[in-house]
């Protein structure tokens, strides 16, 4: 087998993702989910639910997890990859947990987790970690041999995730209005966060204490800039561009990132800028937070102010996006057996880490965490 394609000492990729509801029946279940022990408004959860009873009951993010799947599998064979994948979710079914002992009863002793979430931050990093240790907790208590588990590295600054959203970008900007297009702004946005969450992303060296937002905010700021310098490249326009937030929820009073898109576009609006391009270089698919709150949302307030706009892809099931799951795969495999791979990464930060150390992305209570330098539970990882 040639030196690339080795996945040892992987036997197994696991997509791990959100999950969400299949239908009218799942949107409060799901909700409740989510949102168990977080103190989220009910007058949030109402509305949110209204989001996907919008859309049928239906979230597409199972399906283009689905999609994804294909795409992995039918990368992997075509590059002599032999690691199966797996999928499991942390608020809808198929449920983490479920996976995961299917992975053990076939036999998989050595996962490799791919979460559908590519920067730092206590929900995009940790809180998965947090749900992949108690999957290992529980499969330990019904006597199974737990396998052990390692995340795969933030990926936001991997060539194979960037290029595909500045063709996005690139899509957006030629649709629109042939007048307004030279002088649209990119509105590059993301998951707002509460900006303490925000300011202690990423590893203790990279926490802040001025709510500037730490890892989360510099990693969003690197991809912006690398994109929009790739589309300054491609058209020969400097488009100004600005990191706006989205998808707020908690109480009001508790401050998150900001602004918000719709106050922005309204701003732009004001300014007298004729077209805005939206790219959520947040998000790796275009699910609900897309599909409502840009393309819903946020379109409805941009059509009231009669600005022209268009939200950009997101990667989705690229096959970029896939080989480049292979990449991360393999580079973490080779590094795992004592090499020193090469780390595709675009940008001023380069690659991240492969072990959370301690204190990455903190909760506000303390929970066992595995994936990372602190995990002490089951089939914790080998010190090196
Ligand atoms: C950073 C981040 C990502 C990106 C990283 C990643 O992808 O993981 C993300 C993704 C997603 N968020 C999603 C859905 C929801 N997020 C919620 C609530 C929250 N998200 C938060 C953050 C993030 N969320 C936070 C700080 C909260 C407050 C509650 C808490 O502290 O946990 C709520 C509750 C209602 C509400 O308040 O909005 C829902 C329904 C879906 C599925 C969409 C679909 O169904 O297609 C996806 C992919
Ligand atoms: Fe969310």
């Amino acid at each position: 087998m040639p030196e690339q394609c080795d996945p040892r000492p992987y036997d197994a990729l696991l997509l791990l993702s959100f999950g969400g509801p299949e239908g009218p029946d799942d949107v409060v279940p799901f909700l409740e989910n989510v949102t168990r022990g977080r103190g989220i408004p009910r007058e949030r959860l109402k509305e949110v639910g209204q989001h996907y009873f919008l859309f049928g009951g239906v979230s597409p993010i199972n399906a283009q997890n689905r999609e994804l799947l294909d795409a992995l599998r039918k990368d992997f064979a075509d590059h002599g990859l032999d690691a199966p994948v797996y999928w499991g979710n942390r608020n809808w079914a198929p449920y983490l947990t479920d996976t995961l002992r299917t992975m053990v009863t076939d036999g998989h002793r050595r996962i490799a987790v791919l979460a559908t979430s590519a920067y730092a931050s206590y929900s995009g990093c940790r809180q998965y970690r947090e749900n992949l240790a108690d999957a290992l907790t529980t499969l330990q208590a019904e006597g199974l041999d737990v396998p052990q588990v390692d995340k795969l590295r933030h990926y936001f600054n991997h060539p194979g995730f960037i290029r595909p959203m500045v063709d996005g970008v690139l899509a957006s900007l030629a649709g629109l209005p042939e007048e307004a297009r030279a002088g649209a702004h990119l509105a590059f946005t993301t998951h707002s966060i509460p900006t303490a969450a925000a300011d202690t992303s990423g590893t203790p060296e990279d926490h802040t204490d001025d709510g500037t937002g730490g890892a989360y905010v510099a990693q969003h700021l690197d991809v912006a800039r690398v994109v929009a310098e790739a589309v300054r490249d491609e058209t020969g326009i400097d488009h100004p561009w600005q990191l706006v937030y989205q998808s707020r929820s908690g109480a009001p009073h508790i401050p998150w990132l900001e602004p918000d898109i719709c106050d922005h576009l309204e701003e732009l609006h004001g300014a007298g800028v004729p077209a805005v391009v939206m790219a959520p270089i947040g998000f790796v698919s275009d699910h609900m937070e897309v599909k409502y709150d840009l393309d819903t949302e946020a379109t409805a307030k941009a059509a009231e102010l009669g600005l022209p706009v268009a939200r950009s892809a997101t990667v989705g099931a690229d096959p970029r996006f896939a080989a480049a799951v292979r990449d991360l795969l393999l580079e973490r495999a080779a590094a795992e057996r004592g090499t020193t791979p090469e780390r595709c990464a675009l940008g001023a930060l380069g690659a991240s880490h492969d072990l959370c150390p301690l204190g990455c992305c903190p909760a506000r209570a303390a929970r066992p965490a595995a994936a990372g330098a602190d995990w002490t539970g089951p089939a914790a990882p080998t010190p090196a």
